[in-house]
Protein backbone atom coordinates (compact mmCIF):
# COMPACT_ATOMS: atom_id res chain seq x y z
CA UNK A 1 0.00 0.00 0.00
CA UNK A 2 3.17 2.36 1.01
CA UNK A 3 3.90 2.38 -2.89
CA UNK A 4 1.23 5.25 -3.82
CA UNK A 5 2.05 6.80 -0.60
CA UNK A 6 4.13 10.15 -0.95
CA UNK A 7 6.26 9.39 2.29
CA UNK A 8 8.75 11.81 3.25
CA UNK A 9 12.55 10.78 2.37
CA UNK A 10 14.45 8.59 4.33
CA UNK A 11 17.55 6.14 3.79
CA UNK A 12 17.24 2.64 1.48
CA UNK A 13 15.69 -0.39 3.57
CA UNK A 14 17.01 -3.96 3.85
CA UNK A 15 14.27 -6.59 4.00
CA UNK A 16 12.47 -7.39 7.18
CA UNK A 17 14.71 -5.14 9.46
CA UNK A 18 14.15 -2.10 7.48
CA UNK A 19 16.94 0.85 8.61
CA UNK A 20 17.05 -0.93 11.86
CA UNK A 21 20.50 -1.53 11.61
CA UNK A 22 21.05 2.48 10.97
CA UNK A 23 20.37 3.24 14.86
CA UNK A 24 23.36 1.51 16.04
CA UNK A 25 23.72 0.87 19.42
CA UNK A 26 23.49 4.64 20.21
CA UNK A 27 19.84 4.77 18.80
CA UNK A 28 19.03 8.95 19.65
CA UNK A 29 22.67 10.09 18.26
CA UNK A 30 21.42 8.03 14.79
CA UNK A 31 18.04 9.40 14.52
CA UNK A 32 19.97 12.79 14.96
CA UNK A 33 22.67 12.11 12.61
CA UNK A 34 19.91 10.49 9.84
CA UNK A 35 17.84 13.65 10.04
CA UNK A 36 21.25 15.69 9.40
CA UNK A 37 21.67 13.68 6.55
CA UNK A 38 18.31 13.38 5.46
CA UNK A 39 16.70 16.68 5.68
CA UNK A 40 13.81 17.97 8.12
CA UNK A 41 11.61 15.08 7.74
CA UNK A 42 12.78 11.93 7.74
CA UNK A 43 11.01 8.45 7.41
CA UNK A 44 11.85 5.15 8.25
CA UNK A 45 10.96 1.56 8.27
CA UNK A 46 12.40 0.01 11.98
CA UNK A 47 11.31 -3.70 11.54
CA UNK A 48 7.23 -3.77 11.56
CA UNK A 49 6.87 0.20 12.69
CA UNK A 50 7.13 3.06 10.96
CA UNK A 51 9.09 6.26 12.13
CA UNK A 52 8.77 9.69 11.64
CA UNK A 53 12.13 12.65 12.32
CA UNK A 54 10.71 15.94 13.01
CA UNK A 55 13.49 18.59 12.37
CA UNK A 56 12.18 21.88 11.20
CA UNK A 57 9.86 24.54 12.70
CA UNK A 58 7.61 24.62 10.04
CA UNK A 59 7.03 20.67 9.87
CA UNK A 60 6.31 21.14 13.88
CA UNK A 61 3.96 24.25 13.36
CA UNK A 62 1.64 22.20 11.22
CA UNK A 63 1.78 19.37 13.74
CA UNK A 64 1.10 21.21 16.87
CA UNK A 65 -1.28 24.42 14.64
CA UNK A 66 -3.11 21.30 12.69
CA UNK A 67 -2.89 17.91 13.76
CA UNK A 68 -2.23 18.25 17.28
CA UNK A 69 -4.68 15.43 18.32
CA UNK A 70 -3.68 13.16 15.76
CA UNK A 71 0.18 13.12 17.36
CA UNK A 72 -1.01 12.37 20.65
CA UNK A 73 -0.27 8.62 20.95
CA UNK A 74 2.60 7.55 22.60
CA UNK A 75 4.15 4.09 21.01
CA UNK A 76 3.96 0.78 22.72
CA UNK A 77 7.71 0.12 24.20
CA UNK A 78 7.41 -3.37 26.13
CA UNK A 79 9.55 -2.29 29.17
CA UNK A 80 7.79 0.80 29.47
CA UNK A 81 4.20 -1.29 29.86
CA UNK A 82 5.68 -3.34 32.31
CA UNK A 83 6.93 -0.86 34.51
CA UNK A 84 3.71 1.05 34.32
CA UNK A 85 1.37 -1.76 35.40
CA UNK A 86 0.63 -2.43 31.73
CA UNK A 87 0.65 1.04 30.63
CA UNK A 88 -2.15 2.51 32.82
CA UNK A 89 0.28 5.71 33.94
CA UNK A 90 -0.24 9.51 31.98
CA UNK A 91 2.88 9.00 30.39
CA UNK A 92 2.35 5.61 28.17
CA UNK A 93 -1.28 5.44 27.99
CA UNK A 94 -2.90 5.55 24.51
CA UNK A 95 -4.68 9.12 23.82
CA UNK A 96 -8.63 8.40 24.80
CA UNK A 97 -11.35 9.12 27.40
CA UNK A 98 -8.44 7.39 30.00
CA UNK A 99 -5.70 9.13 30.08
CA UNK A 100 -7.85 12.48 29.75
CA UNK A 101 -8.89 11.69 33.49
CA UNK A 102 -5.66 11.38 34.37
CA UNK A 103 -4.49 14.32 32.65
CA UNK A 104 -7.27 15.89 35.00
CA UNK A 105 -5.49 14.56 38.17
CA UNK A 106 -2.05 16.09 36.97
CA UNK A 107 -3.25 19.62 36.22
CA UNK A 108 -6.14 20.17 38.51
CA UNK A 109 -4.66 19.10 41.71
CA UNK A 110 -1.03 16.70 41.53
CA UNK A 111 0.76 19.52 39.73
CA UNK A 112 -2.01 22.57 39.54
CA UNK A 113 0.13 25.71 40.77
CA UNK A 114 -1.76 25.84 44.10
CA UNK A 115 -0.59 22.60 44.87
CA UNK A 116 3.32 23.69 43.80
CA UNK A 117 2.52 26.68 45.96
CA UNK A 118 1.38 24.43 48.86
CA UNK A 119 4.81 22.96 49.01
CA UNK A 120 6.67 26.24 49.67
CA UNK A 121 8.00 25.53 52.79
CA UNK A 122 9.18 22.00 52.18
CA UNK A 123 10.79 23.19 48.99
CA UNK A 124 12.76 26.08 51.48
CA UNK A 125 13.22 23.04 53.64
CA UNK A 126 14.96 20.92 51.38
CA UNK A 127 17.21 23.22 49.81
CA UNK A 128 18.55 24.95 53.11
CA UNK A 129 19.10 21.61 53.66
CA UNK A 130 21.20 21.32 50.61
CA UNK A 131 22.87 24.56 51.18
CA UNK A 132 24.16 23.09 54.86
CA UNK A 133 25.18 19.61 53.35
CA UNK A 134 27.37 21.30 50.86
CA UNK A 135 29.01 23.64 53.47
CA UNK A 136 29.57 20.93 56.12
CA UNK A 137 31.28 18.44 53.69
CA UNK A 138 34.60 19.86 55.05
CA UNK A 139 35.82 21.71 57.69
CA UNK A 140 37.57 24.62 55.72
CA UNK A 141 35.68 27.31 53.80
CA UNK A 142 36.39 25.79 50.03
CA UNK A 143 35.08 22.31 49.25
CA UNK A 144 35.50 19.81 46.27
CA UNK A 145 31.43 19.12 45.11
CA UNK A 146 30.98 15.85 42.97
CA UNK A 147 28.01 18.28 42.21
CA UNK A 148 26.26 15.86 40.03
CA UNK A 149 26.24 13.27 42.72
CA UNK A 150 24.91 15.87 45.09
CA UNK A 151 21.84 17.27 42.64
CA UNK A 152 20.97 13.58 41.72
CA UNK A 153 20.41 12.83 45.41
CA UNK A 154 18.67 16.39 46.30
CA UNK A 155 16.27 15.74 42.89
CA UNK A 156 15.18 12.25 44.31
CA UNK A 157 14.95 13.27 47.58
CA UNK A 158 12.85 16.17 46.83
CA UNK A 159 10.66 14.33 45.16
CA UNK A 160 10.18 11.59 47.76
CA UNK A 161 9.44 14.43 50.29
CA UNK A 162 6.88 15.89 48.53
CA UNK A 163 5.19 11.96 47.71
CA UNK A 164 5.78 10.64 51.09
CA UNK A 165 6.79 13.39 53.11
CA UNK A 166 8.58 13.31 56.29
CA UNK A 167 8.36 9.39 56.62
CA UNK A 168 10.38 8.51 53.83
CA UNK A 169 13.65 9.78 55.20
CA UNK A 170 15.38 6.37 56.72
CA UNK A 171 14.78 4.37 53.45
CA UNK A 172 15.76 6.89 51.15
CA UNK A 173 19.46 5.29 49.86
CA UNK A 174 17.22 2.12 48.89
CA UNK A 175 14.89 4.44 47.06
CA UNK A 176 17.64 5.90 44.96
CA UNK A 177 19.12 3.03 43.44
CA UNK A 178 15.85 1.21 42.74
CA UNK A 179 14.29 4.28 40.68
CA UNK A 180 17.80 5.25 38.61
CA UNK A 181 17.42 1.48 37.33
CA UNK A 182 13.66 1.82 36.66
CA UNK A 183 14.68 5.17 34.42
CA UNK A 184 17.52 3.14 32.62
CA UNK A 185 15.43 0.09 31.84
CA UNK A 186 12.46 2.83 30.21
CA UNK A 187 15.50 4.20 28.27
CA UNK A 188 16.43 1.32 26.46
CA UNK A 189 15.36 0.44 22.48
CA UNK A 190 14.06 -3.41 22.32
CA UNK A 191 15.14 -5.13 19.33
CA UNK A 192 11.59 -6.95 19.96
CA UNK A 193 9.14 -3.73 19.85
CA UNK A 194 10.44 -3.60 16.18
CA UNK A 195 10.75 -7.26 15.26
CA UNK A 196 8.21 -8.68 17.55
CA UNK A 197 9.62 -12.42 16.36
CA UNK A 198 13.47 -11.91 18.46
CA UNK A 199 11.36 -11.66 22.03
CA UNK A 200 13.30 -14.51 22.64
CA UNK A 201 17.24 -11.83 21.96
CA UNK A 202 15.51 -10.02 25.42
CA UNK A 203 15.01 -13.26 26.92
CA UNK A 204 18.54 -14.57 26.34
CA UNK A 205 19.85 -11.17 27.11
CA UNK A 206 18.19 -11.24 30.61
CA UNK A 207 16.51 -7.93 29.89
CA UNK A 208 13.13 -9.59 31.27
CA UNK A 209 14.54 -10.84 34.63
CA UNK A 210 16.24 -7.31 34.92
CA UNK A 211 12.45 -6.10 34.51
CA UNK A 212 10.73 -7.94 36.30
CA UNK A 213 13.44 -7.65 39.38
CA UNK A 214 13.11 -3.72 38.95
CA UNK A 215 9.20 -3.98 38.99
CA UNK A 216 9.13 -6.32 42.57
CA UNK A 217 11.53 -3.85 44.36
CA UNK A 218 9.72 -0.43 42.93
CA UNK A 219 6.24 -2.06 43.40
CA UNK A 220 6.76 -3.25 47.19
CA UNK A 221 8.48 0.00 47.94
CA UNK A 222 5.26 1.69 46.85
CA UNK A 223 2.73 -0.88 48.72
CA UNK A 224 4.91 -0.39 51.74
CA UNK A 225 4.63 3.32 51.66
CA UNK A 226 0.77 3.31 50.75
CA UNK A 227 0.11 0.65 53.83
CA UNK A 228 1.66 3.45 56.06
CA UNK A 229 -0.40 6.30 54.54
CA UNK A 230 -3.65 4.57 54.44
CA UNK A 231 -3.17 3.79 58.50
CA UNK A 232 -2.43 7.27 58.77
CA UNK A 233 -4.38 10.75 57.82
CA UNK A 234 -2.32 13.32 55.99
CA UNK A 235 -0.87 16.03 58.97
CA UNK A 236 -1.81 19.91 58.08
CA UNK A 237 0.01 19.45 54.75
CA UNK A 238 -1.28 16.52 52.38
CA UNK A 239 1.89 15.01 50.69
CA UNK A 240 1.29 13.90 47.04
CA UNK A 241 0.30 10.42 48.13
CA UNK A 242 -2.44 11.32 50.60
CA UNK A 243 -3.73 13.36 48.00
CA UNK A 244 -3.72 11.08 45.28
CA UNK A 245 -5.25 8.03 47.96
CA UNK A 246 -7.91 10.76 48.77
CA UNK A 247 -8.50 11.14 44.79
CA UNK A 248 -9.07 7.58 44.41
CA UNK A 249 -11.85 7.85 46.41
CA UNK A 250 -13.40 10.91 44.90
CA UNK A 251 -16.09 10.15 42.66
CA UNK A 252 -15.53 12.71 40.33
CA UNK A 253 -12.56 10.70 39.22
CA UNK A 254 -13.85 7.28 39.64
CA UNK A 255 -14.42 6.57 35.89
CA UNK A 256 -11.00 5.70 35.88
CA UNK A 257 -9.07 6.45 38.28
CA UNK A 258 -10.06 3.53 40.70
CA UNK A 259 -7.68 1.10 41.93
CA UNK A 260 -4.33 1.36 43.96
CA UNK A 261 -2.68 0.52 40.90
CA UNK A 262 -3.70 3.61 39.01
CA UNK A 263 -1.92 5.21 42.12
CA UNK A 264 1.06 3.41 41.63
CA UNK A 265 1.01 3.92 38.15
CA UNK A 266 0.90 7.57 38.83
CA UNK A 267 3.37 7.62 41.41
CA UNK A 268 5.62 6.13 39.06
CA UNK A 269 5.42 8.68 36.37
CA UNK A 270 6.61 11.99 38.78
CA UNK A 271 8.97 9.77 40.03
CA UNK A 272 10.56 9.27 36.50
CA UNK A 273 9.62 12.66 34.92
CA UNK A 274 10.49 15.17 38.16
CA UNK A 275 13.55 13.96 39.64
CA UNK A 276 16.49 13.94 37.79
CA UNK A 277 14.98 16.43 34.72
CA UNK A 278 15.60 19.25 37.08
CA UNK A 279 18.57 18.01 38.87
CA UNK A 280 20.21 17.83 35.06
CA UNK A 281 19.30 21.24 34.57
CA UNK A 282 20.92 22.42 37.93
CA UNK A 283 23.81 20.59 36.94
CA UNK A 284 24.56 22.03 33.10
CA UNK A 285 23.38 25.55 34.07
CA UNK A 286 26.61 25.67 36.54
CA UNK A 287 28.66 23.97 33.92
CA UNK A 288 27.80 26.57 31.64
CA UNK A 289 28.45 29.46 33.87
CA UNK A 290 31.30 28.19 34.88
CA UNK A 291 32.92 28.76 31.22
CA UNK A 292 30.65 32.32 30.67
CA UNK A 293 32.20 34.08 33.58
CA UNK A 294 30.20 37.20 32.67
CA UNK A 295 26.91 35.72 32.86
CA UNK A 296 28.04 33.82 36.29
CA UNK A 297 28.88 37.09 37.82
CA UNK A 298 25.88 39.10 36.12
CA UNK A 299 23.44 36.64 37.69
CA UNK A 300 25.31 36.71 41.46
CA UNK A 301 25.22 40.28 41.14
CA UNK A 302 21.44 40.17 40.50
CA UNK A 303 20.86 37.77 43.24
CA UNK A 304 22.99 39.89 45.64
CA UNK A 305 20.89 42.89 44.79
CA UNK A 306 17.60 41.53 45.61
CA UNK A 307 18.54 39.34 48.15
CA UNK A 308 20.24 41.95 49.97
CA UNK A 309 21.56 41.15 53.44
CA UNK A 310 19.38 38.15 54.39
CA UNK A 311 21.26 34.67 54.89
CA UNK A 312 19.22 33.12 52.11
CA UNK A 313 17.35 33.13 48.74
CA UNK A 314 13.70 32.69 49.83
CA UNK A 315 11.07 31.96 47.21
CA UNK A 316 9.59 35.53 47.57
CA UNK A 317 12.74 37.20 46.03
CA UNK A 318 12.52 34.52 42.85
CA UNK A 319 9.63 36.88 41.05
CA UNK A 320 12.51 39.50 40.91
CA UNK A 321 15.18 37.47 38.88
CA UNK A 322 14.88 38.01 35.80
CA UNK A 323 18.40 37.22 34.56
CA UNK A 324 17.69 33.99 36.57
CA UNK A 325 14.95 33.02 34.39
CA UNK A 326 16.23 33.67 30.51
CA UNK A 327 19.79 31.70 32.59
CA UNK A 328 17.30 28.64 33.01
CA UNK A 329 15.44 28.91 29.61
CA UNK A 330 19.03 29.45 27.93
CA UNK A 331 20.19 26.09 29.69
CA UNK A 332 16.75 24.09 28.39
CA UNK A 333 17.75 25.44 24.92
CA UNK A 334 21.06 24.05 24.55
CA UNK A 335 20.50 21.33 27.23
CA UNK A 336 16.90 19.75 26.64
CA UNK A 337 16.66 16.79 29.03
CA UNK A 338 14.53 15.39 26.22
CA UNK A 339 16.32 16.11 23.00
CA UNK A 340 13.67 13.56 21.23
CA UNK A 341 10.81 14.57 23.81
CA UNK A 342 8.97 11.86 24.56
CA UNK A 343 8.16 9.80 21.75
CA UNK A 344 4.77 10.07 20.04
CA UNK A 345 2.49 8.13 17.70
CA UNK A 346 -0.18 8.73 14.71
CA UNK A 347 -3.62 7.97 15.87
CA UNK A 348 -4.65 8.32 11.85
CA UNK A 349 -3.18 9.40 8.78
CA UNK A 350 -2.68 13.05 7.99
CA UNK A 351 -0.54 14.87 5.82
CA UNK A 352 2.55 17.18 6.91
CA UNK A 353 4.56 19.02 4.61
CA UNK A 354 2.62 17.67 1.60
CA UNK A 355 3.78 14.64 2.82
CA UNK A 356 1.83 11.57 3.79
CA UNK A 357 2.04 10.32 7.44
CA UNK A 358 0.61 6.78 7.87
CA UNK A 359 -1.49 6.24 10.91
CA UNK A 360 0.66 4.01 14.05
CA UNK A 361 4.04 6.00 13.25
CA UNK A 362 6.44 6.18 15.64
CA UNK A 363 7.13 10.02 16.18
CA UNK A 364 10.71 11.89 17.28
CA UNK A 365 10.10 15.19 17.45
CA UNK A 366 14.33 16.51 17.28
CA UNK A 367 13.90 19.29 19.66
CA UNK A 368 16.85 20.09 20.24
CA UNK A 369 17.38 20.56 16.48
CA UNK A 370 14.75 22.86 16.24
CA UNK A 371 16.47 25.00 19.09
CA UNK A 372 20.09 25.05 17.61
CA UNK A 373 18.89 25.91 14.43
CA UNK A 374 20.70 28.91 12.60
CA UNK A 375 17.66 29.95 10.79
CA UNK A 376 15.87 30.66 14.01
CA UNK A 377 18.78 31.47 16.32
CA UNK A 378 21.56 33.86 16.27
CA UNK A 379 25.47 31.76 17.12
CA UNK A 380 22.97 28.96 18.65
CA UNK A 381 25.69 27.21 19.97
CA UNK A 382 26.68 30.64 22.43
CA UNK A 383 25.34 30.35 25.93
CA UNK A 384 23.25 33.72 25.94
CA UNK A 385 20.92 34.15 27.93
CA UNK A 386 20.24 38.00 26.66
CA UNK A 387 18.69 36.35 23.64
CA UNK A 388 15.56 35.88 25.29
CA UNK A 389 15.00 39.27 25.73
CA UNK A 390 15.07 40.03 21.82
CA UNK A 391 13.11 36.85 21.21
CA UNK A 392 11.40 35.64 23.32
CA UNK A 393 10.09 32.52 24.06
CA UNK A 394 7.40 30.86 26.24
CA UNK A 395 8.43 27.54 27.24
CA UNK A 396 4.69 26.40 25.66
CA UNK A 397 5.31 26.55 21.46
CA UNK A 398 1.98 28.24 20.14
CA UNK A 399 3.54 30.97 18.50
CA UNK A 400 7.15 30.41 18.16
CA UNK A 401 7.66 26.51 16.82
CA UNK A 402 11.47 26.48 17.61
CA UNK A 403 11.88 25.83 21.00
CA UNK A 404 9.84 23.63 23.33
CA UNK A 405 11.85 21.72 25.96
CA UNK A 406 8.45 20.99 27.85
CA UNK A 407 6.97 19.97 24.67
CA UNK A 408 3.68 20.87 22.93
CA UNK A 409 0.25 20.25 22.94
CA UNK A 410 -2.24 17.90 24.90
CA UNK A 411 0.73 15.52 25.95
CA UNK A 412 2.98 18.93 26.48
CA UNK A 413 4.69 18.35 30.21
CA UNK A 414 2.33 18.78 33.06
CA UNK A 415 5.06 19.39 35.46
CA UNK A 416 6.91 22.89 34.21
CA UNK A 417 5.15 24.69 37.26
CA UNK A 418 6.78 21.87 39.65
CA UNK A 419 10.43 21.86 37.95
CA UNK A 420 10.57 25.77 37.51
CA UNK A 421 9.79 26.45 41.34
CA UNK A 422 12.75 23.94 42.23
CA UNK A 423 15.34 24.75 39.82
CA UNK A 424 14.81 28.82 40.30
CA UNK A 425 15.04 28.38 44.28
CA UNK A 426 17.97 26.17 44.07
CA UNK A 427 19.94 27.68 41.46
CA UNK A 428 19.90 31.03 43.15
CA UNK A 429 20.83 29.60 46.34
CA UNK A 430 23.50 27.62 45.23
CA UNK A 431 25.35 31.19 43.61
CA UNK A 432 23.90 33.14 46.68
CA UNK A 433 25.54 30.85 48.68
CA UNK A 434 28.85 29.99 47.29
CA UNK A 435 31.52 31.11 44.78
CA UNK A 436 32.22 28.38 42.46
CA UNK A 437 35.57 27.32 40.74
CA UNK A 438 37.15 24.63 38.71
CA UNK A 439 38.47 21.49 40.81
CA UNK A 440 41.68 22.71 42.41
CA UNK A 441 44.43 22.83 39.81
CA UNK A 442 42.58 22.83 37.06
CA UNK A 443 41.55 25.09 34.53
CA UNK A 444 37.99 25.28 32.78
CA UNK A 445 39.58 24.60 29.58
CA UNK A 446 40.59 21.48 30.95
CA UNK A 447 37.03 20.37 32.14
CA UNK A 448 35.25 17.62 29.80
CA UNK A 449 31.57 19.27 29.32
CA UNK A 450 30.39 16.35 27.13
CA UNK A 451 26.92 15.17 27.32
CA UNK A 452 25.34 11.71 26.57
CA UNK A 453 22.93 11.95 24.28
CA UNK A 454 19.70 9.72 24.78
CA UNK A 455 16.26 9.75 25.38
CA UNK A 456 16.94 11.57 28.37
CA UNK A 457 20.59 13.62 27.93
CA UNK A 458 23.34 14.00 30.51
CA UNK A 459 26.68 15.13 31.21
CA UNK A 460 29.08 12.20 30.02
CA UNK A 461 31.44 12.90 33.24
CA UNK A 462 30.44 14.13 36.77
CA UNK A 463 30.56 17.42 37.09
CA UNK A 464 33.18 18.09 39.67
CA UNK A 465 33.88 21.70 41.52
CA UNK A 466 35.20 23.61 44.41
CA UNK A 467 32.66 25.24 46.77
CA UNK A 468 34.03 28.62 48.35
CA UNK A 469 31.41 29.76 51.16
CA UNK A 470 30.77 33.74 50.76
C1 LIG B 1 13.31 20.39 33.66
C2 LIG B 1 12.30 19.62 33.95
C3 LIG B 1 11.42 18.87 32.96
C4 LIG B 1 11.49 18.79 31.59
C5 LIG B 1 12.48 19.49 30.66
C6 LIG B 1 10.39 17.94 31.15
C7 LIG B 1 10.13 17.62 29.83
C8 LIG B 1 9.10 16.81 29.43
C9 LIG B 1 8.84 16.46 28.05
C10 LIG B 1 9.67 16.92 26.86
C11 LIG B 1 7.74 15.67 28.02
C12 LIG B 1 7.08 15.07 26.78
C13 LIG B 1 6.11 16.10 26.25
C14 LIG B 1 5.56 15.80 24.89
O1 LIG B 1 5.37 14.65 24.49
O2 LIG B 1 5.25 16.79 24.20
C15 LIG B 1 7.30 15.50 29.38
C16 LIG B 1 6.20 14.76 29.74
C17 LIG B 1 5.83 14.56 31.05
N1 LIG B 1 6.40 15.13 32.17
FE1 LIG B 1 7.97 16.40 32.21
N2 LIG B 1 9.69 17.53 32.24
C18 LIG B 1 10.27 18.08 33.37
C19 LIG B 1 9.84 17.96 34.67
C20 LIG B 1 8.73 17.24 35.05
C21 LIG B 1 8.24 17.18 36.40
C22 LIG B 1 8.84 17.93 37.60
C23 LIG B 1 7.16 16.33 36.39
C24 LIG B 1 6.27 15.90 37.52
C25 LIG B 1 6.46 16.16 38.79
C26 LIG B 1 6.97 15.89 35.01
C27 LIG B 1 5.98 15.01 34.59
C28 LIG B 1 5.74 14.67 33.27
C29 LIG B 1 4.66 13.78 32.84
C30 LIG B 1 3.66 13.06 33.76
C31 LIG B 1 4.71 13.71 31.44
C32 LIG B 1 3.79 12.91 30.52
C33 LIG B 1 2.59 13.74 30.07
C34 LIG B 1 1.63 13.01 29.14
O3 LIG B 1 2.02 12.10 28.41
O4 LIG B 1 0.44 13.39 29.14
N3 LIG B 1 7.94 16.46 34.24
N4 LIG B 1 8.14 16.21 30.22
Amino acid sequence: KRNHQNLPPGPRRLPIIGNLHQLGLSPYHSLHTLSVKHGPLVFLQLGSVPALIVSSSSAAQQIIKSHDAAFSNRPHFQAAYKLTYGGIDITTSPYGNYWKQLRKVCINELLSLKCVESFRTLREDEVSRLIDRIKNSSSSSSTMINLTKVMLNFGNNFVCRIMFGDKFRERESRFDEIISETKGLVEEFWVSDFLPGLKWVNEVRGDKKRLEKNFKEFDGFFDEMIKEHVSVDGDEHEDLLHILLRLQKDPSYSASFTSITNVKSLMLDIFIGGSDSSSEIIVWTMAELMRNVRVMSKLQKEIQQVVGSKSKVEESDLQSLNYLKLVIKETLRLHPPGPFLVPRETIEPCNIEEYDIPSKTMVFINAKALAMDPKSWKNPHEFWPERFLENDRDYKPTQYFDYMPFGFGRRGCPGVNFALAIMDLTLANLLHSFDWEPPFGMKVEDMDFGEVFSLATCMKNNLCLVAKAK
